[in-house]
């Protein structure tokens, strides 16, 4: 989940504690609930680890990974213009408003540079593909709708 701040043209992005990409910048995110739709999980988990409630999250994207030990990975992209409640650190993430100018990619995952910022400046729709040896990225293929 991208939360942005259109005023001050941020996104508030999470410094990562534990978990897969610990110690990485990445948007607020993890794994379904049974029952739960891909935009219960996205609010729900950014609720979790920021203590914020994204209001009316946008589908912007689909991530597919594939990584060389076996792990798939499919991740919901979504964007959110407004939001209740001040972002806090809590034990799964710290909170980092970041300018839109000035996205963090040398700590994020690999693949961001590729969708990231159309996706949160240009507000452009995609599906991307990624292949992944533990943190390097082998291959990358996005597909702007
Ligand atoms: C492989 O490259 C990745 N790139 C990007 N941009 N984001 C990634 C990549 N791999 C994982 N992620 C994201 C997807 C999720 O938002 C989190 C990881 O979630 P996961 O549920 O696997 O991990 P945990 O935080 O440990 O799980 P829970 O919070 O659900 O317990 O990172």
């Amino acid at each position: 989940m991208f939360i942005i701040d259109e005023a001050k043209r941020q996104v508030l992005l999470i410094r990562k504690k534990r978990g897969l990409g610990a110690g990485k910048i990445n948007g607020p995110g993890g794994k379904m609930d049974p029952g739960e739709t891909a935009v219960e999980c996205a609010v729900r988990e950014t609720q979790e680890e920021l203590g914020v409630t994204a209001l009316n999250p946008e589908h912007h994207g689909e991530l597919w990974f594939q990584f060389v030990d076996g792990l798939c990975m499919h991740v919901d992209v979504f964007v959110a213009s407004q939001h209740e409640g001040e972002a806090v650190e809590t034990p799964e993430a710290v909170p980092l408003w970041t300018s839109l100018d000035a996205l963090p990619f040398n700590e994020m995952w690999a693949d961001d540079v590729h969708w990231l910022g159309q996706t949160l400046v240009e507000r452009r729709h995609f599906i991307g593909r990624f292949t992944f040896d533990d943190d390097t990225m082998l291959s990358h293929e996005v597909s702007w709708l």
